[in-house]
């Protein structure tokens, strides 16, 4: 079941869906209390209760980095890009990076483990507790190597539905210097994601922590769709 991200009223007090979000701002509170509970004590991050993970999904160029830049400025959570992260390793000289950058430049997915493991240092290395996981899990392999290797679930699941045509346009004109900004490396990344989200989306749409958002409109205007997502969970409506 999708959870349009329309409005706030339609979102969060949708008279189909109250149970959940309920929990959800439970699930928060929870958070905070084992956060602070257990910031000075060793072994924190193998505790579950303490994290409060969104995954945040979506096409290539469909604003989920500009979103999450969002999220974070709002509402404190630490942003882990998973590309970027990717990325990041490459830049290091790392064993993996020739096998990385050959990945990437074909638009292919990474195997998991790695991507896993470089999430996983991030998560153990900060202080935060709220994360926002951004471009994972891509594939059902990304979704289970998560649960496995972290041991834990995200509470929420953002989606950006974004149209092909508009995501392309993006993308050519995003401007980072990406080796995968070309037009032959974004078709391949199109049909990798047609390919292999579905069961990902679908598979947290039956858990209830799908939040399906439209994804075109201004920046501005999509985070108005973003913000009460995260506006619920801090109790804060
Ligand atoms: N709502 C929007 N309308 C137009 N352009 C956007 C919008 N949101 C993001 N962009 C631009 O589109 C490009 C891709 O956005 P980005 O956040 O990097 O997407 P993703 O992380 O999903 O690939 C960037 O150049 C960004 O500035
Ligand atoms: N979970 C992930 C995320 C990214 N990647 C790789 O990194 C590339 C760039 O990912 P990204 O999230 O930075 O891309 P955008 O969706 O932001 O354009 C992907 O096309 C994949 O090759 C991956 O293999 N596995
Ligand atoms: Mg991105």
């Amino acid at each position: 079941m999708w959870r349009r991200a329309a409005s706030l009223s339609s979102l969060i007090f949708s008279s189909s869906q109250p149970l959940r979000d309920q929990q959800g701002a439970y699930s928060l509170k929870a958070w905070k209390f084992f956060c602070a509970d257990s910031s000075k004590g060793a072994g924190y991050f193998s505790k579950e209760k303490n994290l409060f993970i969104t995954f945040v999904l979506g096409g290539p160029g469909s604003g989920k980095g500009t979103q999450c830049a969002k999220i974070v400025e709002n509402f404190g959570y630490t942003h882990l890009s998973a590309g970027e992260l990717l990325r990041r390793e490459i830049a290091s000289n790392s064993e993996d990076g020739a096998m990385l950058l050959d990945t990437i430049k074909e638009g292919k997915i990474v195997p998991s483990e790695v991507t896993v493991k470089l999430i996983q240092k991030e998560m153990e290395s900060c202080g935060n507790c709220k994360f926002l996981i951004d471009g994972f899990p891509r594939n059902e392999e990304n979704r289970i190597a998560f649960e496995q290797i972290i041991g834990a679930e995200p509470n929420n699941v953002l989606f950006f539905d974004c149209p092909e045509e508009e995501m392309i346009k993006r993308v050519l004109s995003r401007n980072e210097g990406r080796v995968d900004d070309n037009i032959d490396t974004i078709r391949k990344r199109l049909k990798v994601f047609a390919a292999s989200h579905h069961p990902v989306i679908e598979h947290y749409s039956k858990k209830g922590k799908l939040y399906k958002i439209d994804a075109i409109g201004t920046e501005d205007e999509i985070f108005e769709r973003v913000r009460p997502v995260f506006a619920a969970c801090e109790g804060a409506q």
